[in-house]
């Protein structure tokens, strides 16, 4: 077993979105283009002399056709040589834009990456509670790279939209009239590709949210795959995400149809260029006012022209994308923490006294968990939570550790309102284990060691010692190097339990809450466990929301809880004794748990 390797430093975002919400999509991202403008601005540099070079071939052609081949002279050669340079040195300059251009588009797709992440592991139970994985998935995936794509490709095509500048001065140069004729199409495409735009923009918006939805569908039955067997819910699964299929390639056709409307209009319209250019230029030829080297040139331009214009149209599909893309993003990033951080926030040492002062609290949805809780729980000793369930005791800890912030009275620690402390300080110092522990796909010490990375592997071994996990870890394969599967599935859930008690417990926090967390593990390893947990939390406050009799036995007094109130307090025995409604409760308990003894 080797020491944990230091993570690796990673470069941060360059930039990040512009916060001011009045602004376009395209103004709010360009901090982020702009922070890489130097390998952008090389890749545009490079693109703009590579079309220079470009734009002279068909010119060079002409002139070898009208002074060698129509003049008869013996000049041929040099043409041959110099049109040979040109397609030489136009290949090298367009290979090394496209890979600045290619490398600006990774760096901005990094960054995005990085903001949206980074915004997303700040935010608040509240907001997890409120969206959807799938949907979250979607949107720092797809999203992403459709706003990437645009954001650098998009100046590298109007870059080679230019070619329809240089050609046109050039045409200009050679015959002003035949020139016009050659552009005549343009304005036309150019209308056609604003009304393209304004058709597609709701198609593209209804794809990527119809995508999202398909993603949340997958991303449940995949995590829920269990359930889905256990009530042979296969065939109502599939035909979900059928459905949700559908609605995608509905949209999907839509958007075809749309393009294939505009599409070849667009795209062919520089072909009708060619035809008016034989027209007037042949004209022209017959009257001996142009030369044949000047319509063939002409038609190379117009050639030339069709590649940059059949980007523009596809430019303008890709913004239409992006800018759908762009909301859905900046509607997560726009959405600020309800939790926020004091302005001058408190990081001492917590020694351990807990009050809960009238505490009221709803959840976002509205549902009332807690009703005016009075709750005053000495350092050092440990409380068991009792109720019915959906009383609200599980809510205690998370508003303690500050997952929510109550909506009514306070939350103190030490007297002092949990609002004042450092959030990471707070949370470093109030320990949740709760009863369905998420485990990573890493190894058990890592997953153990997860709140303090760098600790010992003796310090790591002790804690898993106290959860009762040690025995059944050094009979894994690997011991505490085994890596455990996604969600760690391959251990069971009172094995997962115990790591997470671990995991606690080696941060050992002042304050920890117990949320029915060894709800999984049998009587007698629980016994084992609360043996060596009594030790470990003789100093340490400790709430222990409790659904069986055992681990009541931990506690120095047992608080009631019914209705988001504390209805009664007092020692197991007082409430045996005086408190009809929590022999109700522990008889509640007892059928539910019917094999389970009461601890002396
Ligand atoms: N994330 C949430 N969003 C909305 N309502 C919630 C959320 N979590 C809990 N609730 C609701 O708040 C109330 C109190 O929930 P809480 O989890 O505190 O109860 P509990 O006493 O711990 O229940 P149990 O014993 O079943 O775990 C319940 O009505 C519950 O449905």
């Amino acid at each position: 077993m080797s020491a944990p390797p230091q993570p690796p430093r990673y470069p941060a975002p360059k930039s990040t979105i512009d916060p001011d919400q009045s602004r376009s999509w395209l103004r709010r991202a360009l901090p982020i283009v702009l922070a890489h403008r130097r390998v952008l601005l090389t890749s545009l540099g490079l693109s703009l002399v590579g079309l220079l070079v470009q734009v002279q071939i068909p010119n060079v052609m002409r002139l070898g056709i009208d002074h060698a081949l129509i003049a008869r002279t013996d000049r041929l050669a040099g043409y041959v040589w110099w049109l040979a340079g040109l397609a030489v040195v136009s290949g090298f300059v367009n290979y090394l834009a496209r890979r600045f251009l290619l490398r600006t588009a990774y760096e901005i797709e990094y960054d995005l990456r990085n903001i949206m992440y980074a915004h997303l592991i700040r935010m608040p139970y509240g907001f997890y509670d409120r969206v959807q994985t799938g949907e979250l998935m979607s949107r720092s995936s797809s999203d992403i790279r459709a706003v990437q794509m645009y954001l650098a490709f998009g100046p590298s095509i109007l870059v080679q939209c230019l070619i329809a500048v240089f050609a046109f001065a050039l045409m200009l140069s050679i015959e002003p009239l035949l020139a016009v004729v050659a552009m005549a199409t343009m304005p036309v495409i150019a209308l056609l590709g604003v009304w393209m735009r304004r058709a597609i923009f709701p198609v593209s918006w209804l794809i990527q949210s119809r995508l999202a939805q398909v993603a949340t569908v997958v991303d449940e039955n995949i995590n829920g795959v269990r359930i889905v067997k256990a009530f042979a819910g296969e065939q109502r699964q599939v035909t979900l995400l059928a459905s949700a299929a559908d609605r995608v390639r509905w949209a999907y056709r839509r958007d075809a149809y749309i393009r294939s409307r505009w599409s070849p209009t667009l795209e062919n319209l520089p072909r009708l260029g060619l035809a008016l250019v034989l027209l007037c230029g042949g004209w022209m030829v017959i009257e001996g006012s142009a030369t044949v080297g000047a319509i063939v040139a002409f038609n190379s331009y117009v050639l030339m022209l069709q590649p940059p214009f059949r980007m523009l149209g596809m430019m303008i599909m890709m913004g239409q994308r992006a800018a759908a893309s762009a909301q859905r993003i900046y509607e997560v990033l726009d959405t600020r923490s309800e939790i926020a951080e004091p302005a001058d926030p408190v990081r001492t040492p917590i020694l351990g006294e807990v009050e809960f002062a009238g505490v009221e609290f709803a959840y976002p949805d509205g549902t009332v968990a807690l009703r005016g809780l009075d709750l005053r729980v000495s350092a050092g000793t440990t409380v068991a939570v009792v109720g019915r369930t959906g009383s609200g005791k599980s809510t205690l800890g998370r508003l303690l550790a500050r997952y929510y912030d109550t909506t009514g009275g306070s939350v103190r620690v030490d007297g002092r309102d949990v609002r004042e402390y450092a959030l990471d300080s707070l949370r470093e110092q109030v320990g949740i284990v709760p009863d369905e522990p998420f485990l990573f796909s890493v190894s058990i010490r890592d997953n153990i060691a997860f709140g303090r990375p760098d600790a010992e592997l003796a310090d790591v071994v002790a804690a898993a010692r106290a959860a009762g996990a040690d025995g059944f870890v050094r009979a894994l394969p690997e011991g505490y190097d085994t890596v455990i599967g996604e969600r760690g599935y391959t251990l069971s859930g009172g094995q997962r339990q115990r790591v997470a008690i671990a995991r606690a417990l080696l941060v050992n926090p002042p304050v920890l809450v117990l949320d029915d967390a060894t709800s999984a593990v049998d009587v007698h390893v629980e016994q084992r466990i609360h043996a060596a947990l009594r030790d470990l939390l003789r100093n340490r406050t400790t709430i222990i929301v409790a659904h069986r009799l055992s681990t009541i036995a931990l506690a120095d007094t047992v608080v009631l809880i019914e209705d988001g109130r504390v209805a009664a307090q007092g020692t197991h025995d007082e409430l045996m004794a005086a408190e009809p409604r929590y022999r109700d409760v522990l008889a509640t308990m007892q059928s539910a748990d019917a094999d389970e003894q009461v601890p002396a």
